[in-house]
């Protein structure tokens, strides 16, 4: 390429730039006089974020990938939002655990995100209203169920009001770039078994396996002693500038978490929509299949389905069910209204637009 290409390419981009400055201004304006109306109340709006999403997926005709243009379109959003009224995000902390990138994931880098020392503290700081939403882990591909998780969002008045997927990748991480002396490796119980399998295979049996309370805990435990290592992401090991001395080390290639956001309004339909709902079916034979033949009747589709015992000693199990639709529209409407009748507790956790990013 000659310098003059090299030059009216960016003289191009240059000129392109203006105007993309320019429009980004403009529609900051107009989510300022959004946020004006709004009044300062609710002014997080997960559907409209859903659909603006999708609708420049659909658009989009490249060169650009689709992933890259809502990635962008994310920022985009969180940065107007912000000027309306920044949000805090409660998270399982500390920094740089999977949790803080999903909540980035989610809302956006001008979120401020607010690192708590349990996801106990993370619902807490919401329900307080210190913070304006708790983003959570509530199931992993590998290692199913976050029980406490669900625990929670049996009690909590917290509402579901969206979700996100996030792939998860582990790596050994250390201060030294070698995998001599390693004695202790520390991380979250759940990514030790995510791991166990390349554990087992790439290290002596002798290195003591340490679950701590985070995978960022573990990388800054190992950041402190070299004969230590640490299983966390990407995120833990810039923050503590450690070494990769294996990348993605996960036993399951597509080893994925999904995390839940809640906040305290409800969301309305964005078109694409899941809804949660926890229930206990009477103790008395045939009561589950009972309890799930309304799903069956409406024909809505059910796409979790997870038993835990009941904590309250009232019931001795309940029941973790997504459903594919919004709770205020027709089908599932009637099927909750099936579902009250039959089953001893129901509560609507949330309903919320489906992952699109
Ligand atoms: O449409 C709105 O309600 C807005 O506030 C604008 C906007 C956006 O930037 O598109 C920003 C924040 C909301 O969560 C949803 C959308």
């Amino acid at each position: 390429m000659s310098d003059e290409q090299l030059k009216s390419h960016r003289d191009a981009i240059d000129a392109l730039d203006v105007e993309i400055l320019q429009l980004l201004n403009k529609r900051a304006g107009h989510a300022r006089s959004i946020g004006e109306l709004k009044g300062g109340g609710l002014v997080y709006r997960p559907e409209r974020e859903a659909q603006v999403l999708a609708r420049v997926k659909q658009l989009n005709n490249g060169p650009l990938t689709d992933e890259s243009i809502a990635k962008l379109f994310r920022e985009i959003m969180s940065a107007c939002l912000s000027i309306e009224r920044p949000l805090t995000i409660a998270y399982l902390g500390p920094e740089g655990t999977f949790s803080q990138s999903a909540a980035i994931k989610h809302f956006g880098h001008a979120a401020v995100t607010l690192a708590c020392a349990s996801i106990d503290e993370a619902f807490r700081v919401v329900e307080a209203r210190s913070a304006d939403y708790v983003v959570a882990p509530v199931e992993n591909s590998t290692e199913g169920a976050v029980g406490r998780t669900l625990d929670l969002m049996v009690s909590t008045p917290l509402k579901v009001c969206g979700e996100v997927v996030l792939r998860i990748h582990h790596h050994l991480l250390r201060r030294e770039a070698n995998f001599e002396g390693i004695r202790r490796v520390y991380s979250h119980a759940q990514s030790l078994s995510q791991c166990h399998e390349w554990l087992n295979k790439n290290l002596p049996v002798e290195v003591e396996r340490i679950s701590v309370s985070s995978n960022a805990e573990a990388a800054r435990l190992a950041s402190l002693d070299t004969s230590c290592a640490a299983i966390a992401g990407d995120a833990a090991a810039e923050r503590f500038g450690m070494l990769k001395l294996a990348e993605n080390i996960e036993d399951e290639p597509n080893n994925t978490t999904r995390f839940l956001a809640l906040g305290y309004h409800e969301t309305t339909a964005s078109g694409r929509d899941k809804t949660s709902l926890v229930m206990s079916a009477q103790n008395k034979p045939g009561a589950v299949h009972q309890l799930l033949s309304p799903l069956a009747e409406h024909g809505v589709s059910m796409t979790k389905f997870e038993s835990r015992p009941s904590r309250t000693g009232l019931w001795e199990y309940v029941f973790f069910v997504d459903i594919e639709g919004h709770a205020a529209e027709l089908p599932v409407l009637k099927t909750l209204e099936a579902l009250r009748e039959r089953a001893a507790f129901v509560k609507v956790l949330g309903a919320y637009p489906v992952a699109v990013i």
